[in-house]
């Protein structure tokens, strides 16, 4: 029995990764939470021919504590998008608080789901979880992700471009570190199977990968920032999840996760000297069963988009704990 949720399934990126959680038939249950709408999207929904039962709450009457019972997987993209010269840190003030608030309801409602986080700024918005869930006793550093996965869909979708593969599936690019602009660092001398990008190309592929985001805000002009390619992702990503806790073995995802608390993360955590970082994770029924390290082998290159990366990270990591760490949560 599955239950999954929705955080802020109304929006943008809310109402088509509803769609396909409930396109999908490894969901029996969907509840979806948001403070408009979501009972329409609901209701919508509910006519789709598949196994999902959905519900959809609004903060009144217990909504979220409704929604939130269950719970088995917590899939969180509330909150504010960019619009065109924003950086994803400036939306901090308002997305901070509300991923607090939802995080409380989760430490309450649900303490054993698994966390998905969406919201940005992702590289912050972890940590502010991570603290809000030790507050509460219920931190399990295996079951909370900082979804990263669309960096990934991005990489090998560019990739795949630039070396004439038509189904960029087949092209596996190892992004680590965390998720918003220099702080996303490509592995491209990873990539599976190996890939032989021209010189001349090399410097703008690494950037259009750093700033796809901004790509999409640019073309979107001022309506928002990416939402149908991100629901793919997040959708994979939350597909993974459960095909893992269902059993499936060797199922490998990317993740921003809290390395010291995981298998195999700790001795990652030593090497690039910050808690939270984004690497291919091996799921399992309880979540990350290990942190895996790609760093060991990476080129010069690489290795300076690593440093520049670890500084910005520090930056946000702290100003997501001191957040977290000096702000009531409002239920
Ligand atoms: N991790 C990533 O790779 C990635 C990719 C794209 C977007 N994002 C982020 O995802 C977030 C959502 O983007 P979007 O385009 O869907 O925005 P949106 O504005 O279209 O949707 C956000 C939804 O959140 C709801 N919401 C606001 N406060 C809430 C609360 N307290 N409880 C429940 N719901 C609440 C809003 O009502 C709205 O429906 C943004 O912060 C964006 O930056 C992250
Ligand atoms: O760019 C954004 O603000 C949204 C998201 O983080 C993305 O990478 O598309």
């Amino acid at each position: 029995m599955v239950k999954a949720v929705v955080l802020g399934a109304a929006g943008g990126i809310g109402q088509p990764l509803s769609l396909l959680l409930k396109a999908s038939p490894l969901v029996d249950e969907l509840a979806l939470y948001d403070v408009v709408n979501s009972p329409g999207v609901a209701a919508d929904l509910s006519h789709i021919s598949s196994p999902a039962k959905v519900t959809g709450y609004l903060p009144k009457d217990d909504g979220l504590q409704n929604t939130l019972e269950g719970a088995n997987v917590v899939v969180i993209p509330a909150g504010i998008p960019r619009k065109p010269g924003m950086t994803r840190d400036d939306l901090f003030k308002i997305n901070a608080g509300i991923v607090r608030d939802l995080i409380t309801g989760v430490a309450k409602y649900c303490p054993k789901a698994f966390i998905l986080i969406i919201s940005n700024p992702v590289n912050s918005t972890v940590p502010i979880a991570a603290e809000i869930l030790k507050k509460h006793n219920v931190f399990d550093p295996s079951r909370l992700f900082g979804v990263t996965t669309l960096d990934v869909v991005r990489a090998s979708t560019f990739v795949a471009e630039i070396v004439g593969e038509k189904d960029s599936r087949n092209i596996v690019v190892p992004v680590v570190g965390g998720h918003s602009g220099d702080t996303i660092v490509p592995l491209l001398s990873l990539t599976k199977p190996s890939v032989s990008i021209p010189a001349d190309k090399h410097d703008g592929l690494v950037n259009r990968i750093q700033y796809g985001g901004d790509e999409v805000v640019k073309a979107k002009d001022g309506a928002g920032s990416a939402t149908l390619s991100m629901a793919f992702a997040g959708y994979r990503f939350a597909e993974s999840v459960i095909k893992a806790v269902r059993g499936e073995k060797g199922i490998v995802e990317p993740s921003y996760v809290y390395l010291p608390g995981v298998p195999g993360g700790d001795e990652i955590a030593k090497a690039v000297g910050v808690d939270f970082f984004a690497v291919p994770v091996e799921l399992g029924p309880n979540g990350v069963a290990k942190a895996t390290n790609p760093l060991g082998s990476i080129n010069e290159d690489e290795k300076k988009l690593l440093e520049v990366a670890i500084k910005g990270l520090k930056t946000n990591i702290d100003k997501g704990v001191e957040f977290a760490s000096a702000e009531p949560a409002k239920l």
